[in-house]
C-alpha cells in the first residue's frame, strides 16, 4: 500500500495519520468474553490475557492467529558513524546483513526458534545521510518516500510484525530524536548503544547536543524533526508501522531505536500505537523512559541491548502462546468445570 500521490510528500504521510482505523470494540468484546469463560479463574493469565485481547482488537478478529509472524530489519548507514560515536565502525552494517543473509546473527536463531520470517531491508547502506549535527539527514521527498518504502514491510500478508534495524551510530540517532521530542538534556537520551564509554559517550553527548541545537527551529512538526534527525531505517520503520495499522496488523517494538521511531509517530497522533506492543524494554539507558511517555509497558526485560528486532522476535513467543491458550483453551462449559468457587 502506497500513499496516494497527491500534494506534498508530508501530506500524504499525515493523510494516513488522519485515517487509521480504531480499534474493533466488537472483537474486542469477543475476545474479553471469551478470556472471561476460558477453564481458569479469571485474570490467571495475567498479562496473556491482555495480549490476547490485544492482537484479537487489532487484527479484528475475535479468534486472532499468530501463524505468519515477521520480523522486518531495516538497514541504513549514518553520517555521525564517521564521528567517533560507536566503538564499531560503520562497515559493521553491511557485515551484518551478510550475517542476516547466511542465517548467523541473534535474530536468525530467534526468529527459527518462533517459526518467524525474516526480511532485511537494505535502504541505500552505500549511501550515509548526512551528519545530523552539520545539516538535516534527509530532505521531504526522501524521507516521505522512505516511509513509503517501511510500508513494503507487510507486503506479502503477515499476522503479526515485528520491528528491527541495523545501522552503526543509530543509538546516536535515537538519542537526538528523543532530545528533541521530549527536550531535557542530552546526557539523559545518550546511553552506551554497542558499549560506547568515556571520549566515546562524551562525543555521541555532544553531537546529540549540537544536532538538536541545529535545528532547534524546525522541531515542532514531528515528520519534520524525523527527517532532520532521524535516518533512513528509523523514518522506514515509523512507515512499517502506519501500514500495518491501516492493514490490521498488530505490530511488537523492539529496542531504544525502534521505539523512537515509533516516538515520531506517537508525536504526531496519541493514539498512532495503540496497535503496537513494547517486546521488551534494552538496557539501553532511556529506553524505558520513552517507553513510558508512550504508555507502553514491556513484555520482557533480560537486560538485552542487541537491536536488530530481537527483543521483539523474542517476544513473539509470549505472543504465540497467550494467542494459542485463547484460541486453543476449553471454556468451562465444554470442559465441565464447574465455574464458582
Ligand atoms: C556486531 C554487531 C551486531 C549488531 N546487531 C545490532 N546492533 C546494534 O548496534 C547498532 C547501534 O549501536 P551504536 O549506536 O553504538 O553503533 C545498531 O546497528 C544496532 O542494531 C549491532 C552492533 C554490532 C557491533
Ligand atoms: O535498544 C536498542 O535498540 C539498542 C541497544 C544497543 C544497540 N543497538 C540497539
Amino acid at each position: 500500500m502506497l500513499p496516494p500521490d497527491t500534494g506534498l510528500p508530508f501530506d500524504d504521510i499525515r493523510a494516513l495519520i488522519a485515517t487509521m482505523p480504531g480499534p474493533d470494540e466488537g472483537a474486542r468484546g469477543a475476545a474479553l468474553k471469551r478470556q472471561g469463560e476460558l477453564v481458569k479463574p479469571p485474570g490467571a493469565l495475567g498479562r496473556l490475557e491482555e495480549i490476547a485481547v490485544h492482537v484479537a482488537t487489532w487484527q479484528g478478529n475475535s479468534m486472532p492467529t499468530v501463524n505468519r509472524p515477521m520480523v522486518a530489519v531495516f538497514a541504513a548507514t549514518h553520517g555521525v558513524a564517521d564521528r567517533g560515536v560507536s566503538p564499531y565502525p560503520g562497515a559493521v552494517t553491511r557485515q551484518m546483513l551478510d550475517a542476516f543473509g547466511t542465517g548467523k546473527a541473534a535474530v536468525n536463531q530467534i526468529c527459527a526458534t518462533f517459526d518467524a520470517g525474516l526480511r532485511v531491508f537494505d535502504l541505500a547502506l552505500d549511501y550515509p545521510t548526512p551528519d545530523i549535527s552539520r545539516e538535516p539527514a534527509l530532505d521531504e521527498k526522501a524521507c516521505a518516500a522512505t516511509m513509503a518504502f517501511g510500508m513494503e514491510a507487510i507486503a506479502g500478508g503477515s499476522d503479526l510484525l515485528c520491528l528491527g534495524e541495523m545501522g552503526i551510530g543509530n543509538t546516536t540517532i535515537a538519542a537526538a530524536i528523543c532530545h528533541g521530542l521530549y527536550g531535557g538534556t542530552a546526557e539523559e537520551w545518550v546511553g552506551a548503544g554497542t558499549g560506547s564509554t568515556g571520549d566515546v559517550l562524551a562525543r555521541k553527548i555532544e553531537v546529540v547536543r549540537a544536532a538538536v541545537a541545529l535545528h532547534k527551529d524546525h522541531l515542532d512538526d514531528p515528520l519534520e524533526l524525523l527527517r532532520r534527525l532521524g535516518g533512513r531505517e528509523l523514518a522506514a520503520m515509523a512507515g512499517a508501522i502506519l501500514a500495518a495499522r491501516h492493514e490490521k496488523v498488530p505490530v511488537i517494538l523492539d529496542g531504544y531505536v525502534v521505539t523512537a521511531a515509533a516516538a515520531v509517530l506517537h508525536a504526531l497522533d496519541s493514539t498512532a500505537l495503540d496497535h503496537c506492543l513494547a517486546g521488551h524494554v534494552s538496557a539501553e539507558k532511556a529506553h524505558g523512559a520513552v517507553l513510558e511517555r508512550l504508555g507502553l509497558k514491556p513484555i520482557l526485560d533480560l537486560g538485552m541491548r542487541l537491536g536488530e528486532g530481537s527483543g521483539a522476535a523474542l517476544a513473539i513467543g509470549v505472543v504465540k502462546a497467550a494467542v494459542a491458550c485463547h484460541r486453543g483453551m476449553a471454556t468451562f462449559a465444554e470442559a465441565g468445570v464447574s465455574q464458582d468457587g
